[in-house]
């Protein structure tokens, strides 16, 4: 019902808008920035929304640039705002709409993929992960170019507890590429169904909100948008670490359309290859045959229950790569003087690891 709910509506003082801000500071947008604006109130208005009631909330807004989100937050009634933003350019604007909600918005100059979120909100607003949420929220219309890496590291650091995760399980209400937002809601046996759908949905629930065209940007990006929202779960579905969870499925979805035991044998030594992916499917009682798009996260779950237990047993195991193995035998190739069968071999599963992506 949140998402229904109308915006608290705390007025602002008379500012200039978006737009005139964009003139005023001449903020052309910088396309190494992924800089699309939202100049629509309306639009900023409904991407607030989905993130629920804001009343008295404390929230981070990652890239506010001209401001036009970050408005839509403070209307909503947030009362401690936190923005970070790598674009100095941005600050003057940022500075004027602070001013205008005094006591209620902080701005940090810098690069949300390194910043400490954990240093930026005060320890009694945590929640033990159990409980209720804490009335903490990270929000954005995120720059394409770092979306990916971002939420990898908030959904790994979701899964330690640590950074914004450290004041319990803190919501996220986020913008992303249409084909990103949709693989990230993806659910088993869709086609969009990816490394991303898993790795996201193990730990949270992620709802699709809605899309935004992307004409509605400023400059106009080549694709539409997706608002997409996460509320990490209490039990998360796999119970291992983050990266041994991430190996097994980055090493089954490495074959996308083949079956699924032709990547996980990749988790595995040359030498036992064959015995232990048939070990590790057996106890997972996971169908060999079926395509990694094809495995739930239960399947997905059984299977890094028993690859832990392979480790366990198997010295080294949770160390090997099979890349590096392979980049070891080519070098011996090229020693050996047989470069080019070696180098035959590297295309060949380079090849079919990039087409499968
Ligand atoms: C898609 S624009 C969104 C701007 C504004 N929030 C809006 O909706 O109109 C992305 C914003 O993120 C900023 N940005 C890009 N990379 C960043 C990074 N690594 N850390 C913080 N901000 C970043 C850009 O400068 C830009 O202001």
């Amino acid at each position: 019902m949140a998402a229904t709910q109308k915006l608290a509506c705390f007025r602002l003082p008379p500012l200039p808008t978006i737009g005139e801000i964009i003139k005023l500071y001449n903020l052309r947008a910088e396309k190494q920035l992924s800089q699309n604006f939202l100049l629509d109130m309306r639009l900023t208005d409904k991407i607030v929304r989905q993130a629920g009631n804001l009343k008295d909330a404390h929230v981070c807004e990652v890239g506010p640039g001209p401001g036009g989100l970050t408005r839509s937050i403070l209307k909503a009634g947030a009362a401690d705002l936190l923005v970070v933003e790598k674009d100095m350019r941005f600050m003057p604007g940022l500075q004027l709409l602070s001013e205008a909600a005094p006591g209620r918005m902080r701005i940090a100059h810098g690069d949300i993929l390194t910043h400490r979120l954990e240093r930026g909100f005060p320890a009694h607003i945590a929640k033990t992960w159990d409980d209720v949420p804490p009335n903490l929220h990270i929000i954005g219309n995120l720059p394409f170019n770092v979306s990916t890496p971002l939420i990898i590291k908030w959904l790994e650091q979701m899964s330690n507890r640590t950074g914004s995760f450290m004041f319990g399980r803190t919501r996220l209400t986020l913008t992303f590429q249409k084909e990103v937002a949709e693989r990230l809601t993806a659910s088993t046996g869709s086609r969009q169904r990816s490394r991303l759908s898993v790795m996201a949905q193990y730990l949270c629930t992620v709802k699709s909100r809605f899309t935004i065209p992307g004409r509605a940007f400023v400059p106009k990006p080549s694709v539409d948008v997706g608002v997409v929202h996460f509320t990490p779960l209490a039990q998360p579905q796999i119970q291992q670490p983050f990266k041994l969870v991430e190996k097994i499925v980055k090493n089954a979805f490495q074959f996308r359309r083949k079956h699924c035991r032709r990547g996980l044998q990749m988790l595995f030594p040359e030498s036992q290859r064959l015995e232990l992916t048939e070990e590790l499917l057996r106890s997972a009682d996971v169908d060999p045959t079926l395509r990694p798009t094809e495995i739930s996260i239960s399947g997905f779950r059984a299977l890094a229950d028993a690859y832990s237990q392979l480790c366990k047993e198997n010295q080294g195991l949770i160390d090997y790569e099979f890349r590096e193995e392979l980049k070891l035998k080519l070098q011996e190739k090229r020693q050996s003087g047989s470069n080019r069968k070696g180098l035959h071999l590297h295309t060949t599963i380079e090849e079919n690891v990039i087409g499968n992506r």
